[in-house]
């Protein structure tokens, strides 16, 4: 379908308050959609459904699940988008007290973390942003300008609009093989991806990448996994440290795994339940769907297949996939008639600094603010 056609079809899709997700995966440029034919609210009942899901950050609350059976699927190319580009860059001057009390709650954490058997704790804030607000063309820009995250656009009438461009997978997997990552640490990108790292930022995504292999090593159904090289990896304006981690498993086992993995150390911290409630004591606000994750559940994807056999005439045949592609909701903003909430946080240790910690969430906030 030709881009002005799709965006035109979402356009009215909002317009009309019926739910859709239109989104693109990393490093592609085929921009999806799926369109849902009514307004109910369903809810994830188990991992062997198809569809696209979106689970809030507390995983005791419903994951909404959109049927892909009951909605029209569509697409674009996302090299054929016009957008008008934002003007002036806006600049969004958080408040004194807003900083204050980032930096009480960090101070608090590493208090924490120093006195108790707490090792890492990931603590955020929501800052609101007054804007006439729109979210197609918000999309668009995200598009343009986060070519290697996954960038989404995501809404029901009775949960709210919500958009990303996060550069965090949970799951991907093919048939019987999977893919998920320990991504951690932050830096400002300066145009140069060779980077010296501190002990700091090592430390804490060593500890991500040793949680989720223990993790997924506690799961039967995994009989292989391979723990890869750690790299820089750009998102936006901020670098971070990556780890792809991969292996064989059963499909039975998707749900366990999924529950397994969320919340990663790299969202909620270690041990998983005391930072856990350390988060929902201290934060003070709601996470929401921010931290949470979203994504393809159980997709059908045909693929072409030519065996190379020179006696076999016709030889083309087409294998059906299943492919699930989840990712974590980081980099994300709900969207709401005057006002836009941007999500951000940071991992924090024993040796973080409070004020450091304060600006690496504004640098986050950027990669909203810079679409709006
Ligand atoms: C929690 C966030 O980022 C996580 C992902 C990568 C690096 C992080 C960090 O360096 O603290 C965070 O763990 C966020 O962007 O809101």
């Amino acid at each position: 379908m030709n881009s002005l056609d799709f965006f035109e079809k979402i356009q009215a899709q909002l317009q009309e308050k019926l739910p859709f997700v239109a989104y693109r995966h990393p490093n592609e440029t085929e921009v999806l959609a799926q369109l849902q034919e009514n307004s109910t609210l369903e809810f994830l009942e188990d991992f062997t459904q198809k569809g696209f899901i979106f689970a809030p950050f507390d995983s005791s609350k419903k994951t909404v699940f959109f049927d892909s059976a009951s909605a029209e699927i569509i697409s674009t190319a996302s090299s054929a988008i016009e957008v008008e580009e934002n003007t002036e860059t806006k600049s969004f001057q958080s408040t004194l007290q807003e900083k204050t009390f980032h930096e009480k709650l960090v101070s608090k954490g590493i208090q924490k973390i120093k006195t108790s058997t707490l090792k890492k704790v990931v603590l955020s804030r929501a800052e609101q942003i007054i804007t006439a607000t729109n979210s197609i063309n918000y999309f668009k820009r995200l598009l343009k300008k986060y070519p290697t995250a996954f960038v989404y656009v995501w809404y029901h009438p009775s949960v709210g609009l919500w958009l990303g461009a996060t550069p965090e997978t949970l799951l991907k997997t093919e048939q019987n093989s999977f893919k998920t990552m320990a991504l951690a640490g932050t830096k400002a990108f300066e145009g140069n991806l060779d980077v010296e790292w501190g002990a700091k930022e090592k430390e804490e995504q060593a500890l991500v990448t040793e949680s989720i292999q223990a993790d997924l090593e506690s799961v039967n159904g995994i009989e292989k996994l391979i723990i890869g090289e750690t790299q820089t990896h750009q998102a936006g304006n901020v670098l971070h440290l990556k780890t792809p981690i991969s292996g064989i498993f059963q499909q039975e086992f998707l749900g366990e795994i999924v529950q397994k993995l969320h919340p990663t150390p790299a969202v909620c911290g270690l041990p998983k339940e005391e930072a856990k409630n350390f988060i929902k004591a201290e934060e003070n606000y709601d996470r929401s769907f921010y931290t949470g994750y979203l994504g393809e559940l159980n997709r059908k994807v045909e693929k072409t297949r030519n065996p190379r056999r020179k006696n076999v005439e016709n030889s083309a045949y087409n294998l059906v996939q299943n492919q699930t592609n989840l990712y974590v909701n980081l980099r994300c903003m709900q969207v709401l008639e005057k006002k836009v909430i941007v999500y951000v946080g940071g991992g924090i240790t024993a040796s973080s600094n409070p004020t450091a910690e304060w600006e690496e969430t504004v640098k986050k906030a950027e990669t909203m603010q810079k679409v709006l």
